[in-house]
């Protein structure tokens, strides 16, 4: 179906995906996918970490934390991982602000480590944030949580936890908007 055209403009405008509703719902799925998959209340279990990929990833890795700690009284650490000098376009956009990393208390070693994103494309920027995880150290094992799959992988990369898969075409932008940053929690095509 053709995009809602706004006549003023003739500009074509953009087409919520998921409304806040969906967006709620699908964090709290996400957050029940995680408790199903990992031992997170036995005295054995290792320490499992929430690790956000700027910028909006961070919000999301504090938001799973939330609803998984009113699903199982288990409060996961969250913290973020800034991957600017990681990425492998740096030669064409030198430029680019740094953000800031924060590893909760103990590090990353031997923890099972969950990077958490907005959306996974390319899947580059995950590449540049297990590079940029290897140099705080060695965690057992690293998964990935995104809300949205919107597909074209260019690296052999996948997600354990996904919110959402959203074919799209490649010219296609993908926006995820949070309350934290955006004012409204969204996924609009563009
Ligand atoms: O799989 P990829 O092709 O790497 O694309 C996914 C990344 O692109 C977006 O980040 P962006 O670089 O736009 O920064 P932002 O999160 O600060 O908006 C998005 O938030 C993901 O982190
Ligand atoms: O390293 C990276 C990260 C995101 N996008 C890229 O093109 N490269």
């Amino acid at each position: 179906m053709a995009p809602p055209v706004d006549d003023a403009q003739n500009k074509p405008q953009p087409r919520v995906l998921l409304d806040t509703s969906d967006v709620g719902r699908t964090v709290a799925r996400m957050a029940h996918q995680i408790i199903e998959k990992t031992t997170l209340d036995e005295p054995s279990a290792r320490r499992v970490l929430l690790i956000g990929i700027p910028t909006r990833g961070t919000s999301l890795a504090r938001r799973l934390a939330e609803k998984i700690a009113e699903f199982t009284d288990v409060r996961l650490p969250t913290g973020y991982l800034d991957i600017t000098l990681y990425r492998d376009d740096l030669r064409d956009k030198p430029h680019r602000p740094l953000e800031r990393t924060l590893v909760p208390e103990g590090g990353v070693d031997g923890a099972l480590v969950i990077l958490v994103d907005d959306v996974l494309f390319s899947g580059r920027t995950v590449r540049a944030a297990l590079d940029a995880l290897r140099d705080l150290g060695r965690p057992a094992a690293v998964q990935l949580a995104v809300l949205v799959d919107r597909g074209h992988r260019e690296l052999p990369l996948r997600a354990d936890y996904v919110g959402k898969n959203i074919p799209t075409a490649r010219d296609e932008d993908v926006q995820v908007h949070l309350l934290e940053h955006d004012g409204v929690d969204e996924v609009v095509l563009r």
